[in-house]
């Protein structure tokens, strides 16, 4: 499907997008749009919505009111979360499994894109010789890592990042920083949050700043 001026419709596209809690605006309406090879830069203050954004665009919450495309297709939650590959706040992970059986369970539930093999991915994130370590016993910025690995493995083409530099050390914000740049040259997109405290990755980079409903 094309735009009326025959360019490529975005990727991700949010209109008029709000969510409340107890009848208490969070946020919105919001209106969006993120093309492929591009980011989205979502600012804003603790407790400003970042995250639940991010969560209704995943499907984990339910906007109150507005639609979400996807390639310009107004979708319904099951096929919407099939192209976004979701990194919450806190990793996603099976605590008693290893590393790399959380990769292959995480790629079973969610699909892998046919490029890279979970070992790979693992080497890629800097996890070589963990991958028979339990999660539990992984540390917050290896856990970070593993929940990297997996959606640089999804075939998602849009990546939702809740604070991705969290608990991550230098070489660590690198990496987030050389997957986004990699995933966008890819035709993909990303929405990634930040309070301001971390570097964005050097991308071309729309924003949209949220602020605290009065
Ligand atoms: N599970 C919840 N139940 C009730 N209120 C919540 C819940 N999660 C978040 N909130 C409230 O929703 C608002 C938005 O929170 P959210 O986590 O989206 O903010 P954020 O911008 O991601 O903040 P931070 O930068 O601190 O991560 C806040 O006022 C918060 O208190």
């Amino acid at each position: 499907m094309t735009a009326s001026d025959g360019s490529a419709p975005p990727l991700l596209t949010a209109r008029g997008l709000c969510f409340a809690r107890n009848d208490e605006p969070v946020f919105g309406p919001l209106d969006f749009a993120v093309d492929a090879g591009e980011a989205l830069l979502v600012r804003g203050d603790n407790g400003a919505g970042k995250t639940t954004l991010l969560r209704v665009l995943a499907g984990l919450l339910r906007a109150e009111a507005g639609t979400i495309e996807i390639d310009g297709r107004a979708t319904a939650t099951p096929e919407r979360t099939r192209a976004l590959a979701y990194l919450g706040h806190l990793p996603a992970l099976k605590a008693d499994l290893g590393a790399l059986e959380n990769l292959d369970f995480l790629c079973g539930l969610h699909g892998r894109s046919g490029t890279l093999s979970p070992d790979a991915a693992m080497r890629m994130v800097g996890l070589d010789g963990y991958q028979d370590t339990l999660a539990r016993q992984l540390s917050a910025g290896q856990k970070k890592r593993l929940s990297l690995a997996r959606v640089w493995l999804s075939p998602a083409p849009v990546w939702l990042l809740d604070e991705p530099y969290a608990n991550l050390d230098l070489d660590g914000i690198a990496l987030v920083n050389r997957m986004v740049e990699a995933h966008l040259r890819e035709g993909g997109a990303a929405l990634v949050t930040t309070h301001g405290a971390y570097a964005a990755p050097p991308v071309r980079t729309r924003e949209l700043v949220l602020r605290k409903a009065a």
